[in-house]
């Protein structure tokens, strides 16, 4: 675990609940969440009732909840709370997982992406992720741009497309002059920079980025904060983290997910960012929060 991960966000400002009886949760503790359904009007992504198992181990429980359009939402909690395991829910990468099997529903844009008639190769191309670990392909940064494109059959203008996905990634500047140059010969920063442009030349509505930032300087992980922000004006941004502080920078909303010993992957508490880091309504969010546990 880092230093990140144990340390109070600075921005918590918890209210002073009681630490006995009652008022330990404002949600029975070990309930299943059932819907906790902020009211998010055009929601991008809606899930119900969604639970996932590997195997006979269950990963998730009954998680539902709405994701708003063109906003950066944060998934936090301890670590094997089920954070990752949510995140790949939203493209069907779970499918590439033998074993695995899942109930409820994922909804994007109103369409059950997980019904029969839903092609995964197509959710996988309009949902985009980047990965904790920087993974250029080995091959010039103009060639990984246009990968994703080309697997699409996409007919337009490259040349624009390379220029275009590099700029709204915020590496236009820093490479337009070497695009031949191997992807792997970039600093990380400008390597997850470049993985975030490969996901936008395939045209995503939505961007899931697991731990961006965990393998990054400190310099390298605010300038991926600064472009998920201008991001959200375009794409729907998930975000998982480890890093309340970041969650609290970069976020609009933030759910919080824990596994304890009766249930695996709840959503503990969903709502706008400032709301769950300043007035927690459950007792086990303010303890996570102000790094009394996980
Ligand atoms: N491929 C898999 N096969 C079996 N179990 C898995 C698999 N992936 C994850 N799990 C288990 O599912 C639970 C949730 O894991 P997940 O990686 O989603 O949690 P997380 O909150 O993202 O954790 P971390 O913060 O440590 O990355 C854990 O108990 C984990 O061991």
């Amino acid at each position: 675990m880092t230093e990140q991960q144990t340390q109070p966000t600075t921005l918590t400002r918890v209210p002073a609940l009681g630490r006995d009886g009652a008022e330990q949760h404002l949600r029975p503790q070990g309930a299943t969440q059932g819907a906790i359904l902020e009211d998010i009007p055009n929601p991008t992504i809606e899930v119900r009732g969604l639970s996932l198992w590997y195997g006979h181990k269950q990963a998730l429980t009954d998680v539902s909840f709405k994701i708003p359009r063109n906003k950066v939402t944060a998934l936090i909690g301890p670590s094997g709370c089920g954070k990752s395991t949510l995140l790949r829910c939203f493209n069907r990468m779970n499918d590439l997982i033998p074993g695995v099997r899942i109930e409820g529903k994922v909804y994007l844009d109103g369409q059950d992406i997980y019904d029969r008639s839903v092609d995964p190769v197509e959710v996988r191309r309009r949902v985009g992720m980047v990965f904790q670990k920087p993974n250029p392909f080995p091959r010039s940064i103009k060639e990984n741009i246009l990968f994703g494109a080309k697997v699409n059959g996409f007919k337009g203008d490259k040349d624009r497309l390379v220029e275009e996905s590099l700029r709204r990634a915020a590496l236009w500047d820093e490479v337009k002059d070497d695009l031949n140059k191997s992807g792997l010969a970039l600093s990380g920063g400008q390597q997850q920079r470049l993985c975030i442009a490969r996901a936008i030349a395939t045209a995503p509505d939505i961007i899931l980025m697991d731990e961006p930032c965990s393998a990054l300087d400190p310099i390298a992980t605010l300038k991926i904060e600064d472009l998920m922000r201008e991001l959200a004006k375009d794409y729907t941004i998930i975000i998982v983290t480890h890093n309340m502080q970041q969650a609290a920078r970069v976020s609009d909303y933030t759910a919080f997910m824990l596994t304890d010993e009766r249930v695996s992957g709840q959503l503990i508490e969903y709502g706008p960012t400032e709301e769950l880091f300043t007035t927690p309504k459950d007792r086990r969010t303010e303890d996570y929060i102000s790094g009394r546990f996980g």
